[in-house]
């Protein structure tokens, strides 16, 4: 994102010579914001949740046009619990990442999590961050349950002189829960519309027999089991990655960061919207097209990049193929031409005698001028231009036919009465 931003302003500085820095950042930034969001909510939730979820929490993005669902009176800040449910993603680490080449062979040895922490040294060599991405976007994540690799248990931040020196993520996580003061995963078993359960066997339409028996030996009571634990052990919803109450946690939250943001991309805000045309060239963009913009030398990548390649499902394709943002829409405009006429940005000409037209950043807004009296006009416009003007001829046409003398007078320049 952070090269996809200096793309961005670089290309924004090509078109907008006049720009300073200041305006390029805030744009750039914007635009990014704008990308981010999209893909989160167009390409990653969807898989994160299942349709059914995404539907439920009307996550759904619009294909078209602006949204009219900013509620002013709701709260985007990140829920307390959500900083322990979006953590799922530490049970889909595994315990290396794969290397790949430029023909998607895989390069030796692959970057072994502990040997990494704190040394992030390996990504200046050069190509190593293609081949770090040519294989997250090939291999398969590990599954979603109660376990998270050896490397983040035992391994964490591993201090290789000392033995047993590493942290357990797992323990981290469930401490940090009890460190906010979160009620147990059986509360919001209750607030995400499953039931309370009064005993262990309550879990079991949500929870696997097998784990549950794991449960009984852990914890004392079904009410002690820690909102992490609990919601990462859940069956998964159908189509997605998390159960039912993580699905309730991430649905809230991605809701929120949705509807309550004032600069959410989608909104119609006048003030701070993005035009059509430009909205409709941000929902073009993947996250395929953004990893083809910003690594080194990838040339090609399946159409969507959060599922494993398939030839016939989701082929690679060239980086030439697939759609991206035309930033020529963020061209600013100096002035707009209508017809034979050219206006300023922000001013307003008489584009003819009945038509006044204002230049926005947007284009041309014309309207219709209403005449109060149409020999006052007459005295300042030719007869060809008042009758070339369709909104004068409409208003004026009875005044003139109701004093023909008018045009009888020398001094008279209309010539309607003869008309
Ligand atoms: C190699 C990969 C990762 C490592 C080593 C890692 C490690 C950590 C560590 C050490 C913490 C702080 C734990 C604490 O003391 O409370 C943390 C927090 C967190 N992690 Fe990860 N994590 C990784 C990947 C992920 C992924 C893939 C996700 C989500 C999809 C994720 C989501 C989070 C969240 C939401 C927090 C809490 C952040 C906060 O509240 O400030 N992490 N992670």
């Amino acid at each position: 994102m952070m090269r996809e931003h200096n793309r961005v302003a670089g290309e924004l500085k090509r078109l907008n010579k006049h720009w300073n820095d200041e305006q390029l950042f805030q744009n750039a930034r914007r635009i990014v914001t704008a990308i981010n969001q999209h893909v989160t909510y167009n390409e990653w939730l969807p898989r994160v949740l299942g349709w059914n979820a995404v539907n439920l929490y009307e996550l759904n993005l619009l294909p078209e046009g602006y949204s009219e669902d900013y509620d002013a009176y709701c709260n985007p800040t990140v829920l307390n619990e959500f900083g322990i449910a979006f953590r799922f993603g530490h049970s889909l680490l595994k315990p290396s990442l794969e290397r790949m080449d430029g023909i998607f062979a895989k390069r030796n040895p692959p970057v072994k999590l502990s040997e990494h922490f704190f040394n992030p040294d390996l990504l200046y060599q050069p190509g190593m961050l293609d081949e770090i991405i040519r294989g997250l976007t090939t291999v398969s994540m590990e599954t979603l349950d109660q376990f998270l690799t050896d490397e983040v248990t035992n391994h964490l931040f591993e201090d290789k002189r000392q033995p047993f020196s590493g942290l357990d993520l797992a323990a981290l996580n469930i401490q940090r829960g009890r460190d906010h003061g979160l009620q147990p995963y059986n509360e919001y078993r209750a607030l995400c519309n499953l039931t309370r359960a009064r005993s262990f066997d309550d879990l079991h339409r949500e929870i696997a027999r097998p784990v549950i028996e794991r449960m009984k030996r852990t914890y004392a009571h079904v009410d002690d089991i820690d909102l992490f634990t609990g919601g990462l052990i859940e069956t998964p919803l159908h189509g997605g990655l998390v159960g039912p109450t993580f699905g309730c946690t991430l649905g809230i939250q991605f809701r929120n960061l949705r509807c309550c943001d004032r600069f959410w991309y989608e909104n119609a805000d006048p003030l701070v919207r993005f035009t059509d045309p430009q909205l409709t060239e941000i929902r073009k963009v993947t996250l395929s097209k953004l990893l083809c913009d910003n690594c080194d030398y990838v040339e090609s990548e399946q159409w969507s990049v959060f599922d494993l390649p398939d030839p016939f499902l989701n082929p690679r394709v060239s980086c030439r193929d697939l759609p991206g943002v035309n930033l020529e829409l963020w061209k600013e405009r100096v002035s707009c031409g209508v017809g034979k006429t050219n206006i300023d940005i922000s001013g307003a000409e008489r584009i003819s005698p009945c038509v006044m037209c204002t230049c926005t950043k947007e284009g041309p807004v014309c309207q219709s001028l209403k005449i109060d009296n149409c020999f006052h006009l007459a005295q300042s416009y030719s007869p060809e231009s008042i009758l070339n003007d369709h909104v004068c001829k409409v208003q004026c046409a009875f005044a003139f036919r109701a004093f023909p003398q008018v045009a009888t007078q020398d001094s008279n320049q209309l010539g309607f009465a003869n008309s």
